[in-house]
């Protein structure tokens, strides 16, 4: 397909027929369980559980213009889909990610990794509170419709629920693979920047390589994840899949990286003119005791220096949503309380003056709770100060549907899985008065979330 800079890409079946089935509430962890290669899967706490089996399109785009470059190649798609009769809800959405970066390299754990890649599954399913859909999708010149409702039906007969929990891979050995001297001298000087003016803030992010004593399991681990983080967005995406053909028999997962984990953190929800979004900034521990932990959050309320750290992401991102929304509103703060971490929490609400929720997410990404402020000062200083890729670390995982509504989470609390290894990334946002050996600690408990669930 052709693209505003020849690295857009499309591959699909053809022109596409969509057809759905009904299926009562079902667990997450049934579905991941299914004999069939799971491409993407992404929940979010108030909202539908998305997850692709096959994919009857994908799009893929880099560099800057990535966001436009999909949702261009998604437009191009939806306009041969034949859904009419399908619900709303069980409609066919693009699942997918994006790379932090303009700039992105694919080295490792990122090789599989283009800047953006999404895909629309040839097997859906949603789950929602009170059922869900599997939705079909396929060539309607090769398939009847009726051959689609059979691919659709026949998944719903292959869901089996409850079984007992199955195992986690156990984790040998964990290496830190930045050090305490490394992340001492770049937090030195990302600090000078910030006393010269340069910056206000910065989030820097290390990573943490776990070898495993089994090969990565998809369903366990982010079963697991569910049980401590229902609150959370949890993602699990294989770009490396690629594109294959729908067919109508279950096969084996690909043995691909998958990008995963249980992010806190909302980038947006988009549905109708509504536009959700929040900032999360500002991180202390938890206590052992119930009198520590509210020692702790009441630390969160009153230092001055969480306070700005927190008050410069929401300053920007209302600024940040100005040309993509009005009437935007900041709801009142509060502690959020996750397994190993609190943070400081607001709720932004506005009313959306763009009609895709692409559009809301290249006007928020990234927010300085994952960047900094100025954005383009902060990003060239992670850039020269990181020694390692993100990757798609932090940026926005979610989908999007045809009228252009969908979510996105922020790619944080997240690794790579892929064979016998899990690489971890997590980051603080640094701001005057950080303190290397605190941020260097508080690191370690983001990465709790996902050692947790390898082990
Ligand atoms: C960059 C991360 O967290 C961000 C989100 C919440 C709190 C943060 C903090 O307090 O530093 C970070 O800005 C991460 O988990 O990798």
């Amino acid at each position: 397909m052709a693209s505003r800079d020849g690295q857009d890409r499309v591959q699909t079946a053809g022109r596409l027929v969509s057809r759905s089935v009904s299926i009562p509430p079902t667990a997450l962890r049934d579905v991941l369980r299914l004999d069939r290669p799971i491409h993407a899967a992404v929940t979010a706490p108030d909202g539908p559980t998305v997850v692709a089996s096959g994919s009857a399109a994908t799009a893929t785009a880099e560099g800057a213009d990535r966001f436009a470059g999909i949702r261009d190649t998604a437009t191009t798609v939806y306009e041969t889909v034949d859904d009419d009769s399908v619900p709303d809800g069980a409609r066919p959405r693009f699942v997918g990610g994006f790379a932090f970066h303009d700039r992105h390299e694919r080295a490792h754990p990122w090789d599989d990794f283009p800047g953006a890649w999404f895909a629309l599954p040839s097997v859906q399913i949603v789950l929602g509170e009170d059922g869900g859909w599997i939705t079909a999708t396929g060539n309607r010149d090769e398939r009847s419709p009726s051959e689609i409702v059979a691919t659709a039906e026949s998944v719903r007969d292959g869901l089996v629920s409850g079984g007992p929990a199955e195992e986690t891979p156990g984790v040998s050995s964990v290496v830190r693979e930045t050090t305490l001297e490394e992340w001492t001298e770049q937090l030195e000087g990302a600090l000078s920047r910030i006393d010269a003016g340069d910056i206000e803030k910065v989030a820097l992010a290390q990573t943490l390589r776990a070898n495993l004593e089994a090969q990565f399991p998809l369903a366990s681990v982010i079963e697991r994840l569910g049980e401590t983080y229902p609150d959370c967005f949890l993602f699990a995406l294989r770009p490396g899949a690629g594109y294959t053909e729908p067919t109508h028999s279950g096969e084996q997962a690909p043995p691909v990286p998958t990008f995963f984990g249980a992010s806190p953190e909302r980038l947006v929800t988009k549905a109708g003119d509504t536009v959700r979004t929040g900032a999360l900034a500002s991180t202390v521990g938890r206590g052992d005791t119930e009198t520590e932990d509210d020692r702790l959050a009441d630390r969160l309320r009153t230092d001055e220096k969480f306070q700005r750290e927190h008050r410069v992401v929401v300053e920007s991102i209302r600024e940040q949503l100005t040309p993509v929304a009005r009437n935007v509103q900041t709801g009142s703060r509060t502690v959020r309380r996750l397994d190993s971490v609190q943070h400081l929490y607001t709720p932004i609400e506005a009313t959306a003056t763009a009609d895709h929720v692409l559009a809301v997410v290249t006007a928020l990404h990234p927010t300085p709770a994952v960047g900094g402020l100025p954005p383009d000062v902060a990003l060239e200083t992670i850039r020269n100060t990181e020694t390692f890729d993100r990757g798609w670390y932090a940026a926005p995982v979610g989908w999007f549907d045809e009228e252009g509504d969908g979510t996105f989470a922020v790619g944080i609390r997240s690794a790579v899985g892929e064979d016998r290894e899990a690489t971890l990334f997590a980051g603080n946002g640094i701001v005057a008065d950080s303190d290397p050996v605190a941020e260097w600690e508080e690191v370690q408990l983001k990465y709790e979330p996902i050692l947790d669930a390898l082990r």
